[in-house]
């Protein structure tokens, strides 16, 4: 990678030096900003089009105010590389996301310029009034605190909740609300329209320009008003906004709409702003991918868009190591369109995710029973339930990791009625680079708790695909969930005609003599390695893929409990609660007593890295199972 030799940012080391730069040369500081964010995200792959969007809103940030005095908080965090490149990790940012090196979310055991972990949209405003209101506790007078969130994240019903609280407590506290009409696909929902509204706003600009060409026939009086209103334009906005601005309406006053990406007027209105008590919210109007060609065209693309070539802005596939194998996501969305076409009862629903869960599929074909309802898991999911009292069929799509946030939703209106939704958690384990905010390993353990669940999970994509059939049929009249991990699968062939799965079989993959292994999902594919390469140095392992941690395969189980006197579990998920503890229970319950080794995740958060790393770090790959199965035999 050739260094970018920043004209002034390789003399910014932190905040305090970049107050050192004049006002004027701060696009320069923002167009140095801007290509090194291009420059080794091309090579070292990231989140993109967000951190691009507010580079001269991260500069004029830093710039007036005195961070880490001053509290930042970035809401989702993925558009915080300028942020963390300017606060003294230029030098280190290319290990962003790498195992072991720096985190793709701001994160407070990283920098003391990262006030509050995030990864998870809409936590900011919460986060931030949490700190307003210790700070006026602590009779500390001189402290501001600033929450950066895009209208995306502004979907998230918690920041409502956020705004409602901070306006009632009239609480020291801005928050910028950084508008690009887009998350990771276009924003959705009446609530992105109303900005368009007030960015385009016809009835402010019309009334601004009625009013301005009339002063101007006055003389004398016409000319001091309109010096006032010049001088006061947003007083004049406040005045037609006010009755229905939302924001007015929480009791923040509302500035803006203005530009995001013109340095020197963003520092000027944050400058003005800093010194007004009270709850504010600066509407700042950006472009998401803003300075590089091809991310401001396909700004979804670039959201996330791996390795790219810098300069034509083209992007390198990463296919699937296997020949031809999809990426679960793909199975899920064909599948999906392929079942609603025959099932009319079937509809689509996904906060925020079409393009990330491949729903975007069906929103294309049948976009009258597609829904992306913007980034709200809980309404999603009661959403969800509301469909089924009505006799659809609802696939709610949510990713693993952010299904925590409907936890509530799931018990009390989808299972306590017994209602027949089909939960797809996609992302379900380790996810890699983006960390623990986004691993999605509770999932078994939290859906194991919850009555009438039936909780599924396939190990490759003709499982997937025979689950998602078999969870739409008639005589299924309870909540079916199936997870499934991100990235690729291992069938290249996984087309095949649909098969109806019996509620709660598994399936025996290997016969052996020596030890059973039990995995559930995509742990059986390491698993199938690892028996493989056991039986080359004699040992004769027998696996069963179990697919359903509930209901249990209970023949299976006991076939294996009187079989093996050793017994591994193997999940990608938390060991605590999970399949192994369910196979536990089953052990306990039936009054057996063999030695049991449960394999999965750790009691403990997992960082970021690649899967490979992450999953060897863990003792889940082949190799850690297989070392598991030779040290419990050596014992006994
Ligand atoms: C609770 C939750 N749901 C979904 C996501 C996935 N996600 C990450 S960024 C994003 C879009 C955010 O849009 P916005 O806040 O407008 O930020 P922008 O990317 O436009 O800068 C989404 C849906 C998430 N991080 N957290
Ligand atoms: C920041 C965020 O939450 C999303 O961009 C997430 O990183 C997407 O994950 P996938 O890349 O697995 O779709
Ligand atoms: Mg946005």
């Amino acid at each position: 990678m050739d260094e970018i030799k920043g004209r002034i940012l390789e003399k910014i080391n932190n905040p305090e030096e970049l107050k050192k730069v004049k006002l004027e040369e701060l696009p320069v500081v923002c167009d140095d900003l801007r290509n090194f964010i291009i420059d080794v995200v091309s090579t070292n792959p990231g989140h993109f089009g967000a951190s691009l969007g507010v580079v001269e809103l991260t500069v004029a940030l830093h710039y007036v105010y005195n961070t880490p005095h001053d509290l930042l908080v970035w809401d989702v965090g993925h558009q915080a590389y300028g942020h963390k490149i300017l606060t003294g990790r230029r030098q280190t940012f290319i290990t962003n996301r790498k195992y072991k090196g720096l985190s793709g979310f701001p994160k407070r055991t990283e920098s003391e310029y990262d006030v509050f972990g995030v990864g998870h949209a809409s936590t900011s405003i919460s986060a931030a009034l949490g700190m307003a209101v210790a700070s006026k506790i602590k009779g500390e007078k001189d402290r501001k605190i600033v929450a950066v969130i895009g209208d995306g994240a502004m979907t998230g019903g918690m920041a409502f909740e956020a705004l409602n609280n901070a306006g009632a407590g009239k609480s020291d506290i801005l928050v910028i609300l950084n508008d690009n009409n887009m998350a990771i696909d276009p924003s959705v929902g009446g609530f992105s329209q109303y900005l368009l509204n007030i960015s385009k706003s016809h009835s402010y600009n019309r009334f601004k320009k009625d009013v301005w060409e009339g002063l101007g026939k006055l003389d004398g009086f016409g000319q001091k008003t309109r010096r006032f209103l010049q001088k006061n334009q947003h007083a004049l906005k406040n005045i037609i906004l006010k009755e229905n601005n939302l924001f007015e309406a929480f009791d923040f006053r509302y500035f803006g709409p203005v530009d995001g990406h013109d340095i020197v007027y963003l520092t000027k209105v944050l400058k003005d702003l800093k010194d007004i008590p009270g709850p504010k919210l600066l509407h700042v109007i950006t472009k998401k991918g803003k300075g590089f060609k091809q991310a401001e065209i396909n700004q979804t693309k670039f959201h996330a868009p791996g390795l790219f070539d810098k300069v034509t802005g083209e992007i390198y596939s990463c296919d699937c190591p296997i020949d031809k194998a999809p990426k679960f996501q793909n199975v899920f969305g064909e599948t999906l369109v392929e079942l609603a076409e025959k099932n009319k009862k079937i509809v689509g629903i996904t906060p925020a995710m079409p393009t990330g869960c491949s729903m975007n599929l069906m929103i294309e074909k049948m976009p009258d029973r597609a829904f992306d309802v913007g980034i709200a898991e809980q309404h999603a999911v009661t959403f969800s339930a509301g469909l089924a009292t009505q006799g659809m069929v609802p696939f709610c799509n949510i990713y693993s990791t952010f299904m925590q946030r409907a936890y509530d939703q799931i018990i009390h209106d989808v299972a306590l009625q017994k209602l027949h939704v089909v939960f797809c958690l996609d992302r379900g384990g380790l996810v890699g680079e983006d960390g623990p905010t986004h691993h999605g390993v509770f999932d078994i353990s939290y859906m194991r708790l919850v009555p009438n669940m039936i909780i599924s999970a396939p190990m490759d994509e003709i499982d997937l695909r025979n689950l998602m059939y078999t969870a739409q049929l008639d005589d299924i009249a309870q909540p079916f969930s199936i997870r499934y991990p991100r990235g690729c699968g291992i069938k290249p062939d996984w087309k095949k005609p649909f098969e109806k799965i019996e509620i709660g079989k598994g399936r025996v993959l290997s016969e052996g003599e020596d030890i059973a292994i039990l995995t559930i999902g995509k742990s059986g594919i390491f698993a199938q390695r690892a028996v493989e390469s056991l039986s080359g140095e004699g040992v004769s392992a027998a696996h069963y893929d179990m697919r359903f941690v509930k209901p249990l395969d209970e023949e299976i189980l006991t076939q294996v409990f009187k079989k093996f006197k050793t017994i591994i579990t193997v999940e990608d998920g938390t060991v605590k609660g999970g399949f192994g503890s369910a196979v536990l229970e089953f052990m306990a319950e039936n009054g057996f007593s063999n030695q049991i080794k449960i394999m999965g995740i750790p009691d403990r958060f997992i960082e970021h890295g690649t899967p490979e790393d992450l999953y060897k770090e863990c003792g889940i790959d082949a190799k850690g199972i297989k070392t598991s199965v030779l040290e419990i035999l050596k014992k006994s």
